[in-house]
């Protein structure tokens, strides 16, 4: 991920991403509804979709792993891969990301993902989240979550790893980091990017009570930088992405990394250690059972 002044962002180190696509259909152009040039011509997989346009640079990546956008290992794939693709092409400087299923940002790691499963699946699975997280942390362009649905956990990563967060007004539409709730707990990366967005206290206290905050609260904690009403979602982000696109990309991306590189070269550094903690964590009897009746809890909550 070369910038424009020669410096490189996050390594290459997934990566046999082509090699997970079991049956999508990434790469695949078509026109957008309506659409008619090169500008309105979408693209993406079964669960991304890209919606790029040309003329402003700036493509809509929206989520759509229904019913709740869990983070499958497929999705992660499929959001590294249309990641890079954009980052490969000079047409684009901002990614507006956001959710094509209705009332979920995104719901988190895809726990069917790390229950039952054997530690290789696991950790093939959490290798992908930390690939996805890296990308997305030290993207070279200007990442704006639309957030227009609830988005815990796993959730409110990708959302934190965007430069700036806008949050739809509705009292369901929470976010945080919940894990302990699970009976489980969000790995250093997950924590440090919680303490670079809203402090050390703060996320003492919200990762310890896995609080998920309303909007209200989530403005007033700094977990995103503006809450409007659900029909102004979209708008807003396009506002927020021309008043980072009005910086100079160079100036902008180096200062990006000067923030961001410490906390992800500590990821880097031990992401072999950290795939074996959470592997040995989540195959332990005692978290499997627990993560099970999560999940169960979610199935009857439905009916
Ligand atoms: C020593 C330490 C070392 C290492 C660290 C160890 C562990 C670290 C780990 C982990 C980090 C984890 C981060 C995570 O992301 S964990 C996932 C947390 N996610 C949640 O808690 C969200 C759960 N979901 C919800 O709250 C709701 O679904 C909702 C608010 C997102 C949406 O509500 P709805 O009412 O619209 O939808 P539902 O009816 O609840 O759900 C529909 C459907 O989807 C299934 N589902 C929901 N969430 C998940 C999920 N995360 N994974 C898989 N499946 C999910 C739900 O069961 C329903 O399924 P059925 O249709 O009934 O089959």
């Amino acid at each position: 991920m070369a910038l424009a002044s020669g410096v490189r962002f996050a390594p290459r180190a997934l990566l046999r991403p082509w090699a997970l696509l079991r049956g999508t259909t990434l790469g695949r152009t078509e026109p957008a509804a309506g659409g008619g040039g090169d500008g309105a011509r979408r693209f993406g997989s079964q669960r991304v979709l890209v919606e790029p346009d040309a003329a402003s640079g700036v493509a809509v990546m929206k989520l759509r792993n229904p019913p709740v956008n869990a983070l499958s290992l497929e999705l992660l794939t499929e959001l590294v891969i249309s990641l890079e693709k954009l980052e490969n092409d000079k047409t684009f400087r901002g990614i507006i990301l956001t959710s094509d299923c209705p009332r979920v940002f995104c719901a988190g790691l895809d726990l069917t993902e790390i229950c039952g499963r054997n530690p290789a699946h696991c950790a093939e699975y959490w290798k992908a989240m930390q690939e996805l997280w890296l990308r997305m942390y030290l993207s070279s362009l200007v990442l704006v979550a639309a957030i227009n649905g609830a988005c815990p956990a796993g959730g409110c990563i990708i959302a934190l790893s965007c430069d700036c967060r806008v949050l739809a007004d509705n009292p369901k539409y929470r976010i945080g980091l919940n894990e302990t709730l699970l009976g489980i707990i969000a790995p250093f990366w997950l924590k440090d990017t919680y303490v670079n967005t809203i402090g050390h206290r703060a996320s003492e206290q919200a990762l310890q009570l896995g609080s998920l905050f309303p909007p209200a609260e989530a403005l007033q904690v700094g977990l995103v930088d503006q809450v409007v009403p659900e029909d102004q979602v979209q708008s807003t982000a396009l506002s927020e992405m021309a008043r980072w696109l009005a910086v100079p990309d160079h100036a902008r991306q180096l200062t990006k990394n000067m923030m961001r590189k410490a906390t992800a070269d500590r990821l880097l550094r031990q992401r072999d250690a950290d795939t074996q903690n959470f592997v040995s964590f989540v195959c332990r009897d005692s978290i499997q059972k627990s993560l099970q009746a999560y999940l169960e809890k979610l199935r009857q909550r439905k009916g």
